[in-house]
């Protein structure tokens, strides 16, 4: 018998789960930690407490399962993404706060470059990301202009960047191993997506000394051994993926044209685009899905900021529900076509508008609007943002062939059946739904020799639900439309 264990790293849990050689979520552990948010726009976390939560729920996920240490054949790290950490090598302590991916306080600084065309076009090329506060290279360059020393150190070797995955290898390893690997250094604006080697161009731009940084391995590959006074075995970490890319392999699609959309805090929707990177011309990002064997297979990425978070502000905001599955029932009693819209750009518009500075409204009240209506808005508001995601990747040239969903706000079957209306396709929901720990498992379990190839792993995905479109085309149209012309009215840029 052999067991994988999994550790997923969220933005606000960490979760540990061990995992069968069937692809079976066998027990779990899950510990959430605090969010920082020491100025307007600013989020923070304390990479120690982190530590602290992987090594808990690790611990506690082997305690409540009876199964020890030296059962576990291998081990997959799967984290939050962009969300970046440098510490000291010798004492591995952090210099500054995690600063989270959600994070914006580089706006003004990535504003101050926005009108040098020829960077926008270089990074496009080079990293398939844009410029923007999300990504790692300014908060990198954040750290090292405003903590005390920091620069000097670094460019003196004495200092790591990592994103959570490499500062959790660092740890689970006692310091021996700084890696990350190909989807996570995607995600820097600092990573040549065709060279798969770091850009000393972009190194420069951002003032980033090549000694902080990380090698950068295969999605699947040897991370090091963790050191055995941790968990109490010396158990191989052999896989390490973006959270987002994670749900991709865990939804198991693996050829052209599949894709997953995750519907959590936000909604990550992202399309297996093969072994060409595929340069969007709609502020969508190109990204590495996974990398196998030096083989980079790319991947299509839609960011949007709020889906579930949708859902907790009209719980815990407006008070309209008691939990988020009420909402379900709620918008079942909702009045057909009533002409609300919300807009959820509660911090701006992610893809494909990148407006950080839209700010949310609800349109088309009238004297029938109530509760229900406006709780079904907030629920479509989800869906029409994936239909924009959609037509993104359709005037790229990439129709996604088949659409698998995960994450909490996909067991909501109201809003699945939305979506499919919404987006004339059908909707596939899995199984499991544990996606991203699910992806990581596979991929370390390949490493091990405990999968023997994607068509193991393709056999091992069982659909719950399929959701098909029953709106005619005039109807999903109208519905569009009106979804349109209220972004319209959001928009500042
Ligand atoms: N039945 C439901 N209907 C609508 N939203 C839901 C439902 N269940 C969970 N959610 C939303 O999904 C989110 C939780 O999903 P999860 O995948 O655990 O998110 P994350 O990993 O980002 O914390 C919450 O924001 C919650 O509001
Ligand atoms: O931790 P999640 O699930 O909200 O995912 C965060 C993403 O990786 C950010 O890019």
């Amino acid at each position: 018998m052999s067991f994988i264990l999994a550790i997923d790293q969220g933005t606000t849990s960490t979760r540990a789960i061990i995992f069968s050689s069937k692809g079976e979520p066998l027990h779990t552990a899950q510990q959430e930690f605090p969010q920082a948010f020491p100025c307007d726009g600013w989020v923070e976390h304390d990479p120690e407490q982190i530590w602290q939560s992987v090594l808990n729920t690790c611990r506690e996920v082997l305690a409540k399962s009876g199964i020890s240490a030296n059962q576990i054949n291998t081990l997959g790290i799967t984290n939050q993404r962009e969300t970046t950490v440098i510490w000291d090598k010798s004492t591995s302590v952090p210099i500054y706060p995690a600063i989270v991916w959600q994070d914006r306080r580089t706006a003004p600084y990535c504003e101050s470059l926005s009108q040098d065309a020829e960077l926008d076009e270089y990074l496009r090329q080079k990293t398939g990301l844009l410029l923007d506060p999300y990504f790692s290279a300014t908060k990198i360059k954040w750290i090292l202009d405003n903590v005390t020393d920091a620069r000097t150190r670094a460019e003196n070797g004495g200092l790591a960047f990592g994103t959570i995955d490499t500062y959790l290898i660092w740890k689970l390893t006692g310091g021996r191993c700084h890696y990350t690997d190909a989807t996570n250094a995607s995600r820097t604006l600092l990573f040549d997506l065709e060279k798969q080697q770091w850009d000393p161009h972009l190194l420069e731009t951002f003032s980033v000394p090549q000694t902080l940084l990380p090698e950068v391995k295969d999605s699947a590959d040897e991370f090091g051994l963790v050191d055995p006074t941790l968990l109490g075995a010396p158990i191989p970490i052999q896989a390490v993926a973006g959270d987002q890319q994670a749900a991709l392999f865990g939804q198991t699609c693996f050829e052209k044209g599949m894709a997953k959309s995750t519907y959590g805090t936000g909604c990550f929707m992202m399309l297996n685009t093969g072994e060409t990177p595929l340069r969007s011309n709609h502020k969508l990002l190109t990204t590495v899905a996974y990398r196998l064997n030096g083989q980079p297979t790319y991947a299509l990425e839609g960011s949007i900021f709020m889906a579930g978070a949708t859902v907790q502000w009209l719980r815990d905001g407006l008070q309209l529900i008691s939990h988020a599955s009420e909402s379900e029932a709620l918008a079942k009693k909702a009045s057909k076509n009533n002409g609300v819209f919300l807009v959820p750009a509660f911090t701006g518009l992610g893809a494909p508008y990148w407006d950080p500075d839209a700010r949310g409204a609800i349109m088309g009240l009238t004297r029938d609007t109530g509760i229900a209506e406006i709780v079904a808005a907030g629920l479509q508001s989800v869906c029409y943002q994936t239909k924009d995601l959609q037509k993104a990747m359709e005037s790229d040239g990439a129709r996604p062939i088949t659409l698998r969903v995960d994450g909490g706000m996909s067991n909501n079957d109201w809003v699945m059946a939305y979506l499919a209306d919404v987006l004339g396709a059908q909707v596939d929901r899995p199984k499991i739904t544990e996606t991203t720990a699910l992806g990581v498992a596979y991929l370390a379990g390949l490493q091990a020799g405990i999968f023997e190839n994607f068509s193991a792993l393709t056999s091992l995905w069982k659909i719950d639900k399929s959701f098909t479109p029953k709106l005619t085309k005039a109807e999903r149209d109208a519905a569009y439309s009106g979804w349109c012309q209220a972004v319209e009215r959001v928009r500042q840029h």
